[in-house]
Order: structure tokens, then C-alpha cells, then sequence
């Protein structure tokens, strides 16, 4: 019994299989859940759209597009679905539960994680532009468009998995659909991640956009700092990116392995020009040379280093 969707088919997942359903979250649009599956036998996260009451024809198929999507972007570093949930009275998306939570959790909460080794953020950058590569290398190429650290989540051997909630604003109906309509209207986070010309209306913005937002990311993972954090209002930080304003790069410690690379990176990331900013695959490329000289086993210790010291802070 599955739901025949693009190439690969998805399970049909009965409702009464999702036991112990609890809210992970809450936005306008939808709600994510944890549950168990009653045969898999592992945890699953699974994401219902919220309208008012009854599950109508439209909230069906938006969420039946959303999972298409997420067939269509099946990759290594990208959430995995498996499965969609079609009962008379619930309809929702069923895919792995991601039990490290989100990159922003991680960055911005030190007295939970004291200390992200280097070569972990190296890592987890390597994989967000390996993910981005693949989706834009898709035909037609798959454009995210909310790329935040929100959207980055991090499975158990803290291996970065692309995710998009889209709670907060309606499904991206067309990829084209530009925001400077009214980008506050957005999330929060979302408008700390668009490029300048996202806030013109005339402008239709493209591969480059996530390539902007992948720079702001790379301050961020470095500098663990929140971007435009300083900022008041929303449309300050609209006005001042219009006018070429970025995060500080001074925020990004001295003792940063190959500091030049990584500062040269997102200043080309986060270029002013759409024209300017390198492509997902000229990211990878550099991040693989960062990555290089280090062993696997290096990476090993790095990980299980953040366990420990994840447990001692609990
Ligand atoms: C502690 N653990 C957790 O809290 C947790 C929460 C969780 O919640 C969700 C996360 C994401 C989604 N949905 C989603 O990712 N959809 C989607 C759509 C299109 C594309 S393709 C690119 C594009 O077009 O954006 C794509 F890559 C992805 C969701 F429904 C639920 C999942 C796992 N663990």
C-alpha cells in the first residue's frame, strides 16, 4: 500500500501506527509532532497543516506538493521522508526525527553545547553546500529560499540534514514568488537570511538567494553569533543590507583554522551583486580543501567530544 509520487514510491502510513504523538511545533500554517511508529519502531517526526478543523481538499494537496518536494530532493544531507499519513480526518507528512534538534538550537544555546569543535563546523558547512549544490543541480534546480540555521537540523551523529518547516508562511507556490511584497510578513529569521535584492519587489530572485543565506549561515556557525542581533526592527536590517551591510567579520575568531578562506568565503557568499556571489558547487569545492588534511578519525573525536561535554552540561 503506497502513494506512487515522482520515481520511488512513499508508505502510506496508517494514523493508528503514530503512537505517543507530542507537539514539537507550532506555526501558522502547520504543526510538527514526535511520535513512534508502531512497526518501524523508530522515532518520527510527523507534520500536519493546522487550518481551521476539517482537513480540506487545499491542505491535502499542499501537503501532498510538500512531500512530492521532498521525494524530488531526496539526497544524503537533505530531512528524509517516509512516509505520508492520509486518514479521513489527519493528513501529514511522516519523516525522520532529527534527535540533535536545529543548527540554531546548537550555535545559540552555549550552556547546553560549551563547545562546537572547528572541524565539526567545517563539516556541517561542507554538507549544507553539498545539499544546496544538489538541489540546485536538479532540473528544474529545487530553490530553498528560507535557508536558516532554523532549517538546518542534526541527526544523531550531529550530520546536517536540510529541512524546510515553512510554519510560518504559506508553501512557496511558485518558486518565483517574490517577498518584497511584504518580507516581515515572513518569519523572523527569514528576512535576517534574504539578499538585498529580495526586498525588491520588482526583482525576482534566484539560485543566488540561498547562496547569500548560505554566507549568512557561515558567519553564523563561525561567530556563533546571532545575525543583526544589534538590530532593533526588522526593516532596519532591511534598509542596511539594501545598502550593503553585512554581520561583522571581526566576530569571527582569530583562532579559526584557515581564518583568510572562510572570511574570503562568505564576503563572496553575501556579495551585494546576485552576479558576484560563487555557486554551491565553487563552496563545496573550497570546504573540501578545508576538510582534507584532516583524518576521520579526527572528525570522530570531534563529535564525540561534543556528546561528553553536551552530558556534562545537562
Ligand atoms: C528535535 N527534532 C525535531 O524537532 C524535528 C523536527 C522536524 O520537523 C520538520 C522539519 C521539516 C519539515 N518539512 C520539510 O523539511 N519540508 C521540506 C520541503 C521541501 C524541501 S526541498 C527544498 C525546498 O524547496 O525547501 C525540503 F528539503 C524539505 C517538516 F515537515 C517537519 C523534523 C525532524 N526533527
Amino acid at each position: 500500500e503506497s502513494v506512487t509520487t515522482g520515481t520511488c514510491d512513499l508508505q502510506l502510513v496508517p494514523y493508528q501506527k503514530l503512537l505517543d504523538l507530542h507537539l514539537l511545533a507550532h506555526g501558522g500554517f502547520g504543526s510538527v509532532f514526535h511520535a513512534r511508529h508502531a512497526d518501524w519502531l523508530t522515532h518520527v517526526a510527523v507534520k500536519c497543516l493546522s487550518l481551521d478543523g476539517a482537513i480540506s481538499v487545499r491542505e491535502r494537496k499542499i501537503l501532498l506538493r510538500e512531500a512530492e518536494m521532498m521525494q524530488r530532493a531526496r539526497f544524503s544531507h537533505i530531512i528524509p521522508i517516509l512516509g505520508v499519513c492520509e486518514d479521513p480526518e489527519f493528513v501529514a507528512i511522516v519523516m525522520e526525527y532529527m534527535p540533535n534538534g536545529s543548527l540554531d538550537a546548537l550555535l545559540h544555546q552555549p550552556w547546553n553545547v560549551p563547545y562546537v569543535p572547528w572541524l565539526l563546523r567545517i563539516r556541517m558547512l561542507h554538507e549544507i553546500a553539498l545539499a544546496m549544490n544538489y538541489l540546485h543541480s536538479l532540473t528544474p534546480p529545487l530553490l530553498h529560499h528560507d535557508l536558516k540555521s532554523h532549517n538546518v537540523l542534526l541527526d544523531g551523529d550531529f550530520h546536517t540534514k536540510i529541512a524546510d518547516f515553512g510554519l510560518a508562511k504559506w508553501r512557496k507556490q511558485s518558486q518565483f514568488s517574490s517577498v518584497g511584497s511584504n518580507p516581515t510578513a515572513l518569519g523572523a529569521g527569514t528576512v535576517l537570511y534574504m539578499p538585498p535584492e529580495a526586498f525588491d519587489s520588482e526583482k525576482r530572485t534566484d539560485a543566488t538567494h540561498d547562496v547569500y543565506s548560505f554566507g549568512i549561515i557561515m558567519w553564523e556557525v563561525l561567530s556563533r553569533k546571532r545575525p543583526f542581533e544589534e538590530a532593533m526592527e526588522l526593516l532596519q536590517v532591511m534598509f542596511s543590507v539594501r545598502l550593503g551591510s553585512r554581520p561583522p567579520l571581526e566576530a569571527v575568531p582569530a583562532e579559526v583554522p584557515n581564518r583568510e578562506f572562510f572570511v574570503d568565503l562568505t564576503n563572496r557568499c553575501w556579495a551585494q551583486e546576485p552576479q558576484d556571489r560563487p555557486t554551491f558547487s565553487n563552496c563545496v569545492t573550497g570546504l573540501e580543501k578545508m576538510l582534507r588534511p584532516y583524518q576521520p578519525i579526527e572528525l570522530i573525536c570531534a563529535v564525540s567530544e561534543l556528546m561528553q561535554k553536551q552530558e556534562l552540561s545537562r
